[in-house]
């Protein structure tokens, strides 16, 4: 493999960000949406990132799962040096290592649930594992809907779909934005155990990124971010105390669910 490799650890984090900056657009219409950002995700950990709209969680994110390039810095998945890899070496990386949530799930239109979930396996040319897709199938309450397009289903059964293909597989990394965000509590509070189940009982490293302090609670650590730059961090949230800490750094006004 001809991946740059970094000193191995005792234990390395699943995902780092180092010195990250990430802008877009040039001139007057210049954004910059991360700024020196230094991060290290813990493996086999939850982790959720939280802060004002605007403030850079999903372009922090994309840029922590190689779906989009960072503008300076370094972003390592485990040993691998994203910057460093070819287009061909970040697909790889991608498929093999890598599952998504987006905020808009990116279902294909023209293919079933049932296929849409199946789909990263299917281009790895990979099997599920069947009682592994069972407990997810019915942790989403999709069984009576795998035939059905995303065009038939409601917000958060899609949703539930993009949740599904995206921990079918079993990725080292799952990057998750705002996949509680068009689901009620019920509906809401399952995801986050099946995520929270593929932490514990199977090894993965999830990052969260969502508005709602009780979804955050659910993570061993929080990272707040503020105008494009990581300002704090809570290991062991509660509820409260993430609603604590979003107060104080929004001065008198709690930044909490919308
Ligand atoms: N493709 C883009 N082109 C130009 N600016 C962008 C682009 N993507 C994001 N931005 C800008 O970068 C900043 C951070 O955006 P980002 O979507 O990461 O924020 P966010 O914290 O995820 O917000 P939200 O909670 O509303 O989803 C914003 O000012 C946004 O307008």
């Amino acid at each position: 493999m001809s991946y740059e490799t970094a000193p191995r650890q005792a234990t390395t984090p699943a995902v780092r960000a180092v010195g990250v900056e990430k802008s877009f657009g040039s001139g007057d219409a210049r954004v910059v949406a991360l700024r020196d950002v230094n991060l290290a995700i813990e493996a086999r950990r939850l982790t959720a990132v939280m802060g004002p709209s605007g403030s850079g969680k999903s372009t922090l994110l994309h840029c922590m799962a190689g779906l989009d390039a960072v503008t300076s810095g370094e972003i390592w998945i485990g040993e691998t040096l994203l910057t460093g890899l070819s287009d061909a070496g970040l697909t790889r990386l991608r498929r093999d290592q890598v599952g998504f949530v987006f905020q808009q799930f990116n279902l294909l239109p023209t293919l079933s649930a049932r296929e849409n979930i199946l789909l990263p396996l299917t281009i790895a040319g990979r099997k599920p594992d069947p009682s592994w897709f069972d407990e997810v199938i019915a942790t989403m309450e999709l069984g009576d809907r795998l035939r059905h397009r995303p065009a038939q289903l409601s917000g958060g059964q899609q949703q539930r779909v993009a949740c599904a293909r995206a921990i079918l597989g079993r990725p080292a990394v799952v990057f998750a934005d705002e996949p509680t965000g068009n689901l009620d509590s019920h509906a809401g509070a399952e995801i986050l155990r099946l995520l929270r189940e593929a932490v514990h009982q199977h090894g993965q490293t999830v990052v969260l990124v969502t508005h709602d302090p009780h979804a955050a609670a659910y993570a061993d650590r929080v990272e707040f971010l503020l105008d494009g730059r990581i300002v704090s961090e809570l290991r062991d949230p509660t509820a409260d105390r993430i609603l604590e800490r979003l107060a104080h750094l929004a001065g008198t006004t709690p930044m909490g669910s919308r």
